[in-house]
């Protein structure tokens, strides 16, 4: 089991714990604010329901988490220390001494810093070439990116192996090739909240009114194109040349108010809360997390589907796990006596509705995910399929039997009752542990892509199937199956 060591559990700190413990690290926590135990319990109580069911695969299972009242103690044998104290570089210097003094000095020690440079951060440390900027976004336990911003003091070696360690646990680590203050990101931010600033001080726009400029358009457009890609195609079919011929001129215009900082009286501080209570404070801080995770679970597993962006990471972070954790053929598992295991995952926020459970439509997608997985494992394939030859549903009956929610680790096994020339009838029952929350009965038909009539399958097929009926021979017919709606009495 690898080990994380958290130096600061607050907002940040604590989504990196939560990362790393989901990902199976053990993870050991410093933070002198006697809170610091019951806040990151909140953020992990959050992320657990919003994490685990963005793979469509399990995550390993949890890491062990613990406090600890001693830098020293936490540190010691952690394979990565990540520090997330307040913003002060002072400080930030202090803790890099005390913890260099008792860690392993092949241990990676990242910063969060949003701003400090590498170089500023390794002044004067013990063995600078252990310290890198590794800046995450809010919330940690599910945004991907991370600038990854070393210095010339960082060996390749240290860098690659900081990429690889980030990304086994799902990160984008976008590696930063030369320092600047505030990275990359954040240099963004800033242009847009100073120039959001100004727009409230002016009195032209509320915080209501920005946030609604934001989301409502461009915003979105930017979580899956970024900004140079969208404004190649707003350029229309002349592209980037034509955009910066028709905008670059803008540049020059007073569309910004940009290089002046408003001054931060007490007025506009009061303003600006004061907007901001009636934009949203009707909602509790932990709700506000609750909503942004929920719709950017949403998001993302929209982007998932589309195998871009944020959503490509996703699908790599998933076929990573998978790897070798999955059998690709019936013939790599041991025992084919018992109902085959065709689907184990995490339940997604975006599978539950306003009863608060796992809604019902979802559970046709994930027996359909079983009935797709059992195809692969009798030859049915992605290569199978190419060449001509699926499956296609003639019937499906599901029994909802119990309730399931966000984030529970579910699993469906499968017990073929019927595998015979172009004849597939399965039973799938889905678990919670032990609890059976629900079956799924499919009829299929094996058929030709190409006259979309049924045909038989191949001989492969037809073997894997009588592999399997000799194996399940001896399991009695399923409870519930063959069943159907009763006519009322
Ligand atoms: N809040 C944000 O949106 C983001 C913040 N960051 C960066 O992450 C770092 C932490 O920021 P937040 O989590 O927002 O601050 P925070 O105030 O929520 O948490 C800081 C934590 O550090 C603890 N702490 C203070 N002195 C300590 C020490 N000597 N040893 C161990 N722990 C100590 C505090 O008790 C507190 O729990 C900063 O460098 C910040 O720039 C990075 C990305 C986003
Ligand atoms: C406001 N901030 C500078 C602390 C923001 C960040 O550093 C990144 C983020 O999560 O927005």
């Amino acid at each position: 089991m690898t080990t994380a060591a958290i130096i600061g559990g607050g907002v940040i700190g604590g989504g990196w714990a939560a990362r790393f413990l989901l990902n199976g690290w053990d993870v050991r926590v410093f933070d002198p604010d006697p809170e610091a135990e019951r806040k990151i319990g909140e953020v992990l109580d959050n992320a657990r329901r919003s994490l685990p069911g963005l793979s469509d695969v399990p995550l390993p299972p949890e890491g062990k988490l613990s406090f600890h009242t001693d830098m020293a103690e936490a540190v010691q044998g952690a394979a990565w220390i990540q520090e997330s104290v307040p913003e002060r570089l002072d400080l930030k210097l202090k803790v890099y001494k005390g913890l260099q003094e008792a860690c392993d000095p092949g241990a990676v020690i990242g910063s969060s810093t949003s701003g400090f440079k590498p170089s500023e951060l390794q002044e004067g440390a013990l063995r600078p070439e252990q310290i890198v900027v590794t800046h995450p976004f809010n919330p940690v336990y599910l945004l991907p990116l991370i600038e990854l911003v070393p210095t010339d003091k960082n060996s390749p070696e240290m860098v690659e192996r900081a990429k690889e360690m980030l990304s086994s646990v799902g990160f984008f680590p976008l590696h930063v090739k030369k320092e600047i203050d505030a990275h990359i990101a954040d240099r963004f931010l800033e242009a847009v909240w100073r120039e959001a600033l100004w727009l409230v001080k002016d009195g032209i726009a509320t915080t209501e009114e920005i946030d609604e400029a934001i989301r409502m358009g461009f915003g979105i457009r930017w979580a899956q194109m970024g900004l140079f890609e969208t404004y190649r195609v707003a350029g229309g079919e002349a592209g980037m040349r034509h955009f910066m011929a028709q905008f670059g001129p803008a540049l020059k215009w007073p569309w910004t108010k940009l290089m002046d900082v408003p001054e931060f009286t007490d007025e506009l501080v009061d303003m600006i809360a004061d907007q901001s209570d009636a934009q949203s404070g009707r909602y509790s801080i932990r709700e506000l997390e609750r909503i942004r995770d929920n719709n950017l679970v949403g998001m993302m597993r929209a982007l998932k589907h589309q195998d871009w962006g944020a959503g490509a990471v996703l699908n790599q972070h998933d076929k990573r796990i998978k790897a070798g954790a999955m059998p690709s053929h019936i013939d790599e598992i041991e025992d084919l006596s018992q109902p085959i295991l065709t689907l184990s995952r995490a339940v997604p926020l975006d599978w539950t509705d306003y009863n608060g459970h796992m809604t019902e439509s979802k559970y046709l997608e994930a027996f359909a995910n079983s009935t797709d997985r059992f195809m692969e494992l009798i030859g049915c394939d992605a290569d199978y399929i190419a060449n001509g030859g699926s499956y296609f549903t003639a019937e499906t009956h599901i029994r909802h039997l119990d309730e399931t929610h966000a984030g529970a680790r579910i699993e469906v096994r499968t017990q073929m009752l019927l595998g015979q020339g172009k004849k597939l009838h399965l039973f799938h029952s889905m678990y919670e542990g032990d609890k059976l929350l629900a079956t799924g009965e499919s009829f299929l038909l094996h058929v030709s892509l190409e006259t979309r009539r049924p045909c038989a399958p191949s001989a492969e097929i037809e073997a894997a199937m009588a592999k399997i009926a000799q194996a399940q021979a001896k399991l009695p017919y399923p409870e519930g199956a063959g069943s159907s709606i009763r006519k009322p009495a």
